[in-house]
C-alpha cells in the first residue's frame, strides 16, 4: 500500500475527547494526524518562523511580552491582539499544509494563525479570552502544540463555584475551542516551576471582518 494512503487511513482514526467544562465547547485530540513527525514540525516551525518580540502596555507601563509571536494569514487581514495591530505574513508551505489538514478534519475554515513561542519555563500568557469582535460571536479556534508540555488553565469569567480547569497540552495535540467558550471562560498559561524546554503553539482562527 502507498505510504500516503496508509497515513490517510490511520489519520481517519481520530477520537476527540470532550473537556469537562460547563458553558463551553472544548475538545481535545491527543494526536493531530499529519504526515510529518512532531519533532520535525517543531524544528521547521521554530527555524523558519519570523519571530517578533512585541511590546505590551500593562497598567500604563511598556513591557516585552513574555514569549515570542508571529502572525501569518491571508493578505489584507490585520488583527488587533493585546492592543497590538498585527499584519499577517504570507503562508509558508508548512503552515498552509497544517491549515488544510485542520480544515479537512474539522470542516471549519481558517484564514490566519497566531504562533506563540514559549522559550522556557518563564514564558507565559496571561488570562484572556479570544473574543475580539473581528473573530465573530462564537469563534472556533484550533490550537496545535509542539515541543514541551505546558498546562492551559481555564477560569470561568463570572462563576466562582466552578473550579479552574487544567489541560495538559502535549506535543502533537489539538485543542478545539468553539461555541460560547470565549464568552464564558478565560484561559492562560502560567510560568512553570520546573525547568522546561521550548514550546510552540499555533492558534488557527477565522477573521470575519
Ligand atoms: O499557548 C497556548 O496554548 C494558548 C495560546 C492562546 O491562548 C492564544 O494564542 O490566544
Ligand atoms: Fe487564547
Amino acid at each position: 500500500m502507498e505510504k500516503d494512503l496508509m497515513d490517510d487511513l490511520f489519520a481517519s482514526d481520530v477520537r476527540f475527547s470532550k473537556i469537562d467544562l460547563e458553558e463551553a465547547d472544548v475538545s481535545f485530540l491527543v494526536k493531530f494526524p499529519f504526515p510529518m513527525n512532531d519533532q520535525s514540525i517543531f524544528e521547521k516551525l521554530y527555524k523558519e518562523t519570523i519571530w517578533q518580540h512585541e511590546k505590551v502596555v500593562v497598567w500604563g507601563k511598556s513591557h516585552l511580552q513574555p514569549r515570542l509571536t508571529a502572525w501569518y494569514g491571508d493578505p489584507g487581514r490585520s488583527y488587533t491582539y493585546s492592543n497590538t495591530v498585527m499584519y499577517p505574513l504570507p503562508w509558508t508551505n508548512l503552515l498552509l499544509s497544517l491549515r488544510r489538514e485542520l480544515e479537512n478534519l474539522l470542516e471549519i475554515n481558517f484564514n490566519s494563525v497566531l504562533l506563540n513561542l514559549y522559550r522556557n519555563q518563564d514564558d507565559r500568557m496571561g488570562f484572556h479570552s479570544d473574543n475580539e469582535p473581528s473573530l465573530g460571536p462564537e469563534p472556533a479556534i484550533a490550537s496545535l502544540s509542539y515541543g514541551a508540555t505546558r498546562t492551559l488553565l481555564f477560569k470561568h469569567k463570572r462563576r466562582r463555584d466552578l473550579p479552574t480547569k487544567h489541560v495538559k497540552l502535549t506535543s502533537g495535540s489539538l485543542l478545539l475551542m468553539k461555541g460560547d467558550t470565549q464568552r464564558n471562560w478565560n484561559h492562560g498559561i502560567n510560568k512553570e516551576t520546573q525547568i522546561c524546554g521550548p514550546r510552540l503553539n499555533l492558534t488557527f482562527r477565522n477573521i470575519v471582518k
